[in-house]
């Protein structure tokens, strides 16, 4: 991916984060020189996906740290943690947000230095740390990923798991990459994702952009496509993934793995370890983020329905594990009984 493209990037001690909002039509990145900033990208979406909110939200604790003034160890640390809820707070669905907010926490805990200013660089240092260590999970899911995609497979994937919404390279798009860097002809099929288009407006453009063949379709094509014989597999990302494996994801996605299912066709998930969470038995215990009625009456602006309409909007939905063929993860991919493999991957890691 062109540098300039980048999600996230910390440069001269200061963050700047893409605002996908605007994409595909330009490249504008949002200066965030307060932690509220950074809270404002995350709700609207100008940083978005799992994955990159977790690390987002990790360089907003740095900032915020900044914003800080001259305290002690334990008023700093009260302050911090009053941010890292505020951050917290702005979506609820992927548990990576969460976790990285805790693990910066826990790593200001364990530290026994009093200085303010210490403190404030071992903050960047782990903020660092889980943007390296997510692309490094990526490109290792990738590894793995590849090897279940046959040269000439045609994938269909929902929403964008890829580069823009993770730290670099992507989960979902991670595993279409290394397949296409190892030289297989893959071809994939996008679902544009209503009712904000990640699929059309990031999916197709970071495929663009990699010279990965990509088709564009809306979302009621899925079944049809199916039908006709022109998808191998699925694979999509994942906002959290209960202990039993069932998988939230960009709303739609359950529908697809339905669909998968009835023409027997593979449904894969990709997702990092700190995608699991396993102190929630299934996705019914999952909080599913219910968004603004206009995303769904409105388009560019201007009105689709009529005014006053009643709007269902939820941003994910819940796919049960039975329709989940894998998951594939840093650490290999990952087949049923879900909740013996899922706990004896994270058993180790988490
Ligand atoms: C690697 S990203 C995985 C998921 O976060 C992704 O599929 C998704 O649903 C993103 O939703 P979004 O609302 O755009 O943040």
């Amino acid at each position: 991916m062109n540098l300039s493209m980048e999600a996230i990037i910390w440069e001269h001690n200061r963050l700047r984060l893409l605002d996908q909002t605007k994409l595909p039509r330009s490249i504008e990145y949002i200066e965030c020189n307060h932690y509220q900033t950074v809270a404002e990208a995350i709700k609207k979406l100008a940083v978005r996906g799992a994955p990159a909110i977790g690390a987002a939200a990790a360089y907003g604790l740095v900032v915020g740290a900044g914003q800080i003034e001259a305290a002690d160890r334990q008023t700093f640390v009260a302050k911090l943690a009053d941010i890292a809820r505020e951050l917290g707070d702005t979506r609820p669905t992927a548990v990576n947000l969460r976790w990285a907010l805790d693990r910066m926490m826990m790593r200001l805990a364990a530290a026994p230095e009093q200085d303010v200013q210490e403190l404030r660089r071992i903050l960047l240092d782990e903020a660092h740390a889980i943007y390296q260590e997510d692309i490094q999970s990526n490109r290792q899911m990738g590894e793995f990923g590849q090897a279940l995609l046959p040269d000439g497979a045609r994938v269909l994937t929902h929403c964008n798991a890829g580069a823009l919404a993770t730290a670099g390279y992507g989960t979902a798009l991670g595993v279409i990459r290394a397949a296409h860097e190892k030289g297989k002809q893959i071809h994939v099929f996008a679902d544009e994702t209503r009712p904000l288009l990640q699929g059309a407006r990031l999916t197709a453009w970071e495929m663009l952009q990699a010279g990965i063949p990509v088709t564009l379709i809306t979302d009621n094509m899925a079944g049809y496509l199916m039908a006709k014989q022109q998808v191998d597999c699925v694979i999509v990302g994942a906002d959290r993934i209960t202990a039993n494996g069932d998988v939230a994801n960009k709303i739609g996605t359950y529908g697809v793995a339905v669909l998968a299912k009835h023409h027997n066709i593979p449904f894969y998930v990709a997702a990092p370890l700190s995608t699991i969470d396993l102190r929630l038995s299934s996705g019914d215990e999952i909080p599913i983020e219910e968004r603004d009625p206009r995303e769904v009456t409105h388009h560019g602006g201007q009105a689709m329905a009529p005014e006053g309409v009643q709007v269902w909007n939820p941003a994910f939905d819940v796919t049960p594990h039975q329709l989940v063929t894998a998951i594939i993860t840093e650490q290999g991919v990952i087949y049923p009984p879900y909740l013996e493999n899922l706990a004896k991957v994270c058993g180790n890691n988490k």
